[in-house]
Order: C-alpha cells, then structure tokens, then sequence
C-alpha cells in the first residue's frame, strides 16, 4: 500500500461543555474523518460555516484550542504527527494561510514576519518578490499589522506561507476581503504552487473558487467529509456526483440556472439523515 503525503483516518474532535446542572458534556465537531493528500494535488475542502473546516486545518498544524479533545491518525510522509514532529514541521513543510489575520504578530513590522518565513533565498529578495506578486507596495513592508487595511493584511498572510517552501500548504479561506484581481492572482498561485509538487488543501465555502483551481473536492457537513468528488465529476446537471447534498450545491451555482435554496436544505436534512448525524 501506497503512503500519500498527508493522511488523516477516523479523526474525531470535541469540545467539553457544561450543561445547567455542571454535568460534563462532550460535543463532537469532527467526527470519523478520513482523507489523504498527494504532492502536487489541491483538495478543496468545501463546506459551510460552522462545519468544522478551521478544526481540521488546526488538528493538522497541532494547534487546536486547549478545550478540545482529540483522536484518530494523522500521519505526514508516512511518520506520525506527534506534537514534537508538528512543531519541528510547522512553518517549514506544513504552512498554512491562517482565516484570521489575528494570526499576525501585532508587535513586528509585517515585512520582517515574511522575512523570517522565508526558508529558501535570500529572505529580503524572497519578501520584496512576495509583496510584489500580492500587490503589496513597497511602503507595506514597513508597517505594522494594525497599520494595513483587512485585504493587506490577508496578503501577507498569503506571501508567508508562500516563502515558506512548504510541502504542504493549508489554505483557510485565505481570499475574503480581497480584490477580485487579487482572488485569481492568489488562487493562480496554489495552483502554480502545487504544479510544482506541493500539496494544497484549499479551505473554502466558494464551490466555484474551488472548482477554479481543486483536483478534488472534500465536501465537508457537520464536521465529516460527505463526498471527496473528482474536481471533472462537477459537470451537467450533477449525474456524476453521489450525494444529494453535493448534487444541490453544484446545481445551485448561478451558471447552472436552476438554483432552488429549498432544494439546498431538503438535501441537506437528507444527508444529515442518511448520516445519522441527527
Ligand atoms: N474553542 C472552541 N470551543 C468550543 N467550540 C468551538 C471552539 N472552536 C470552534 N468551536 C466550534 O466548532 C465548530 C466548527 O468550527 P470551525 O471554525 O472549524 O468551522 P468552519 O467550518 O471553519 O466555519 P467558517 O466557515 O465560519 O470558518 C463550530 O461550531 C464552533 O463553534
Ligand atoms: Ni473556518
């Protein structure tokens, strides 16, 4: 059997709560996720908000928050990642483009914080090639993080895990708030990036963006992977797809004229169904 670079199996994540009468409770978020990742693949990752897409990007990267509890397999380059392997390997082969631009280091000039990413190069030469490709002015380097407006600060979120020669890349809705030029330069890049043999995992509700660039799409509800559909198979009137749920998020895509949100929440109820998540 085949290892690919990353590979999650049976991963579960929850979250103790504490109902009126103090009694522990365990909320599952995660549940029973499975999926793999090859070099020079984009999975898209593609769900909707609160279905538990950051959770996974931070199980990868060993970086959820401390009330959350944690099992299954993760393994990169066929080594499992322990906390001690995970902090060797964050930031220099596994990066990420964090969703919130909180991720900055409010204290330090933001040119200084690509600087230090850069793995390959000469770290100021890397950072003036970042800004540039990211539409960042020279100016930009200089300022601290609370001196950029959100779009700038989301693209040095992007130009540091871009110097970073990462071989695998988590992208987590790394694009709201950006111009629509921007977008497509950005997205333009993971693809170039992962042409050269980096992973990528694209984290993203934009079905349509995900399409634009994704081999593979992991259709994510209520924190588990519904369909890992083929990136072709999202084609006429959905037939290649399997699950309804998948089949009702292409369909409502403007370009495929018949969007019925209606059609959205029964396929959703049926999924949630057919997966005995309620
Ligand atoms: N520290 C925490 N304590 C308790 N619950 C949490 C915590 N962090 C996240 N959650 C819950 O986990 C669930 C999944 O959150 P997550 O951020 O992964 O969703 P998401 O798919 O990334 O959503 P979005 O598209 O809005 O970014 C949410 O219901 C959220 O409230
Ligand atoms: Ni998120």
């Amino acid at each position: 059997m085949t290892t690919s670079l990353l590979e999650i199996h049976d991963l579960n994540i929850s979250f103790t709560r504490y109902d009126k009468g103090l009694r522990q409770m365990d909320m599952p978020m995660i549940r029973n996720l499975s999926m793999t990742i090859d070099p020079g693949e984009i999975v898209a990752v593609v769900g909707a908000s609160g279905s538990g897409k950051s959770l996974l990007a931070h199980a990868i990267l060993g970086i959820l928050p401390r009330n959350a509890k944690w099992n299954g397999s993760l393994t990169f380059d066929g080594q499992s990642l322990t906390p001690k392997l995970i902090k060797k390997l964050r930031g220099r082969e596994i990066a990420i483009v964090p969703q919130s631009v909180d991720f900055l280091d409010p204290l330090m000039r933001v040119g200084m914080q690509v600087r230090q990413a850069v793995r390959v190069g000469d770290p100021v030469e890397e950072q003036i090639k970042a800004f540039r490709k990211m539409r960042l002015g020279p100016k930009a380097a200089k300022r601290y993080p609370f001196q950029l407006s959100g779009g700038m600060a989301r693209r040095v979120l992007v130009s540091i895990a871009s110097v970073s020669g990462a071989r695998l890349l988590i992208a987590d809705e790394p694009t709201p708030g950006l111009d629509e030029g921007v977008v497509q330069e950005t997205l333009n890049m993971f693809r170039q990036f992962a042409d050269a043999g980096t992973a990528v995992v694209f984290i993203t509700h934009d079905l349509e963006a995900a399409l634009s660039i994704a081999d593979r799409v992991a259709v994510f509800y209520s924190g588990t992977v519904l369909e890992m559909a083929e990136a072709a198979d999202f084609t006429g009137k959905g037939e290649r797809l399997r699950h309804p749920y998948t089949q009702a998020l292409w369909r409502a895509l403007p370009q495929n004229d018949f969007a019925v949100p209606e059609e959205i929440d029964y396929a959703m109820a049926a999924a949630a169904r057919e997966e005995q998540l309620i």
